[in-house]
């Protein structure tokens, strides 16, 4: 058994920190809230044989709260009547307190008056002990309402470790999906959420009776580009481009990727043929807009873009393969006709 008085000045114990307490290895811990000497030292004497119990006293009913909120018992014994003030008010305070709530009270009371104890009840008092009890009783109290407590701040920490690793879980899992969804170099979209993407909005689309447009891009004369600035600035062309073009689709269905290689495509739901090529043409001259020099380039003097652009109506038949067909045409015209233009299906 140890002990201590209403001397010793203790912070009380926040939240996260009674939640640590919770995972350590728990001690009963009772307090003592009592003005008589002769009850402390019944009380001492009661448990000082019991190594597994702590003991701390408070004489004082002003000072209980502070004491009880710093030692945090696993069992409050509390008088009922104190110089000054009714016990149950404390047992009421006890019970308003963050720290305390839900910290077993036993009542010490000099009588088995049933309306006391009652009222001892209402209060929130978990148990009503008469004074003139053995000390046999007043430990197996005592360790009852102990154990019982600690399996409750055991089951709460259990929960809030179970909580937080779910948590942590589903950050993980969000961040997997994040990442099988995008392309490493640029940042943006990757081939395989393009294809489940366009998948979807085909379908949407065919429901929803819209059209489903596509643009197809390619950098121009990228081989060059390696060739004269190298892989590592030609991996930062793709990135930066890659930005420009997915800044081009403003709508939030809107959806721009890599498509392979110095390829990026973009999926652009529920627009039709004059709407993709007003974005298609926006996007050209946006990646033109960079001023990235490329002195060998054969269509200008800086890092352009050819764009083939076309739209489907999926309600009235055809499929993916199709559209991605058309589109690819597209880009191949706008290449033979010079690069750094867009080229738009009829
Ligand atoms: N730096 C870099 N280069 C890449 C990457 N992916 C593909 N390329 C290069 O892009 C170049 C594409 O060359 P081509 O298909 O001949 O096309 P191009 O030179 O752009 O010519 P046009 O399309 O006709 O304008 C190849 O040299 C590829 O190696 C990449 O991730 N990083």
């Amino acid at each position: 058994m140890s002990t201590s008085g209403p001397e010793h000045s203790h912070q009380p114990a926040t939240p996260s920190q009674r939640s640590d307490i919770a995972a350590q290895e728990y001690r009963f811990s009772v307090l003592l809230i009592d003005d008589q000497l002769v009850v402390q030292e019944k009380v001492r004497r009661a448990v000082r044989s019991e190594t597994d119990i702590d003991f701390h006293f408070c004489s004082k009913a002003a000072d209980a709260l502070a004491k009880a909120e710093a030692c945090q018992p696993t069992v409050i014994l509390q008088d009922l009547v104190m110089p000054d003030t009714d016990g149950l008010d404390l047992v009421r305070q006890y019970r308003s307190s963050a720290l305390l709530a839900n910290v077993p009270v036993i009542v010490l009371s000099s009588t088995d008056e049933p309306l006391i104890k009652k009222d001892a009840f209402l209060a929130g008092a978990n148990d009503y002990v008469v004074k003139s009890y053995d000390t046999i009783e007043l430990v197996a109290r005592i360790r009852y309402h102990s154990r019982s407590y600690i399996n409750l701040l055991q089951r709460d920490a259990a929960y809030a470790a179970l909580h937080e690793s779910q948590k942590q879980l589903e950050a993980s899992n969000a961040e997997l999906k994040r990442l099988t969804h995008t392309d490493g170099l640029t940042g943006i979209a990757n081939r395989r959420y393009f294809d489940d993407y366009m998948k979807q909005e085909w379908l949407r689309a065919q429901r929803d009776k819209t059209p489903l447009s596509l643009l197809l891009m390619d950098v121009d004369c990228f081989k060059l580009y390696n060739d004269t600035y190298g892989h590592v600035a030609g991996d930062d062309v793709l990135r930066r481009v890659g930005a420009a073009i997915a800044a081009g689709g403003a709508r939030p269905a809107d959806l721009a990727a890599r498509y392979g290689g110095e390829e990026f495509a973009v999926i652009l739901p529920a627009t039709d043929a004059a709407g993709a090529k007003e974005l298609a043409e926006k996007i050209c001259r946006a990646v033109a807009g960079l001023g990235i020099a490329h002195t060998t380039s054969k269509a200008a003097y800086h890092v352009t873009i050819s764009v083939g652009a076309a739209t489907a109506y999926p309600v009235q038949g055809g499929d993916i393969v199709g559209l991605i067909k058309r589109v690819d045409d597209c880009l191949y015209s706008a290449k033979q006709s010079g690069r750094n233009r867009v080229s738009a299906a009829e």
